[in-house]
């Protein structure tokens, strides 16, 4: 039990690793942003680069590093000296299987519990441990706290969380779990504020790993992302949806070997693989190599598909958020996604969308298509203090 006394004096950290970054915000005990960073562009070739509180990226780090070496240097160097005494660190795990479908503490069980849950998210869970291992090596009996991207989208439902295989299949827990949870809750969190509480949003998350989730009065109806990362839209390095007889020819093509083809599924695919240039967008949008335009046009187009299937999936659609730093960013990708769904009625505001405003559409459209900055750290942080409040 902690009295409401205790509960005012904490400082929280709040750690989200992503595929190809990490991100991390401080909070106040009056829940203000001490200061947040991230590290991006990290396994993809290029050198990592650490911004301060939206200051100009500097190197931190060498190409050859990844999340396991980066985060303790993170904590120690950068983090701790700006924070002075952290009093409970929260984590984004990317996977929480049926098991988990709310935040929890994390002790030894809860972390193999955890860890047992790699291979569903290849690319995150092992990031997303290294950040928990980090922490507590830094912080020794300070309260570390996971908070999973499943959770939101435990209420789709289970005609969409099942798949057409035998139903004993999905008894053995192969179903769609969906992912970018803490993203969506965030984003579900603004629409009352931009007027949208009790509307169909198609809300479509596009980072290095890119989803979408068609929302229902805030409340996850369907989501792209299934058993694994590895579904629903094309992204940085993954293909997305897939003719599983592609599977099947992939693993004969290569003997057999499980690992080769979920190397290729997991970092070689998405916009690097059709590019041959990058999975970073902004490099594809600066690149004058043919491929990158394709690629960036495989992107556009796969999206267009899966906002179709997620609004004939919820019937209908009343607005449509971007967030992830490309749904934020790159203001191409928004307007040739903005070009082609005119038809249903969204009429770009071009002067919005190139400079990011928050609604990207002009008064008079029909649809309204609106830029969420994503900000799954306050997710993680409002989780981690409900928690120690218990
Ligand atoms: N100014 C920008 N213009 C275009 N793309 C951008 C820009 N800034 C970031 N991005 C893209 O956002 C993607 C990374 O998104 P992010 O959400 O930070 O990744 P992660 O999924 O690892 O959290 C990369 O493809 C990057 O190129
Ligand atoms: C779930 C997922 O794809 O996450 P990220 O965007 O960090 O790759
Ligand atoms: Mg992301």
């Amino acid at each position: 039990m902690t009295d409401m006394t205790t509960r005012d004096h904490r400082t929280l950290m709040a750690l989200n690793c992503g595929s190809s970054s990490i991100k991390f915000a401080l909070f106040a005990p009056d829940r203000q942003r001490l200061f947040s960073g991230s590290v991006d562009a990290i396994g993809n070739g290029q050198t990592p680069r650490l911004r301060l509180d939206g200051n100009e990226a500097k190197q931190f780090g060498d190409t050859s590093e990844g999340h396991a070496t980066l985060l303790p240097r993170l904590i120690s160097e950068i983090i701790q000296p700006r924070a002075g005494a952290i009093d409970g660190v929260g984590h984004r795990v990317v996977h929480g299987g049926e098991r988990f479908s709310a935040p929890v503490l994390v002790d030894p069980e809860v972390r193999a519990a955890i860890a047992a849950l790699i291979p569903l998210a290849r690319s995150h869970q092992p990031h997303n441990l290294a950040g928990i291992d980090a922490a507590i090596a830094a912080l020794p009996g300070t309260p570390q706290a996971a908070c999973f991207d499943t959770a939101f989208h435990v209420d789709v439902p289970i005609v969409r969380r099942e798949m057409a295989l035998p139903r004993s299949y999905a008894r053995e827990g192969l179903l769609r779990y969906g992912f970018h949870g803490l993203a969506y809750e965030h984003v579900a969190a603004t629409l009352p504020r931009l007027g949208l509480a009790d509307s169909r949003v198609i809300a479509c998350h596009l980072g290095n790993g890119s989803s979408i989730c068609a929302m229902i009065n805030g409340k996850s109806a369907w989501t792209s992302m299934g058993f694994t990362p590895l579904d629903g839209l094309m992204m940085g390095q993954r293909p997305g949806r897939l003719d599983p007889g592609a599977v099947l020819w992939l693993l004969e093509r290569h003997q057999g070997d499980a690992a080769t083809v979920s190397d290729l599924f997991y970092h070689q695919s998405g916009l690097v693989g059709v590019s041959g240039v990058s999975n970073d967008m902004r490099l594809l949008l600066a690149s004058t190599e043919a491929d990158a335009g394709f690629a960036v046009e495989m992107y556009v187009d796969r999206l267009v598909q899966e906002i179709g299937a997620a609004m004939t999936s919820i019937g209908g659609c009343d607005a449509l958020v971007f967030s992830g730093g490309i749904g934020e960013n790159a203001a191409p990708v928004r307007a040739r996604v903005l070009e082609k769904l005119q038809w249903l009625g969204f009429a770009l505001a071009a002067d919005a969308n190139t400079s990011a405003a928050e609604r990207l559409t002009s008064p008079d459209s029909t649809r309204h298509a609106f830029i969420v900055k994503a900000d799954e750290e306050l997710v993680i942080v409002n989780a981690v203090s409900a928690l120690l409040q218990d």
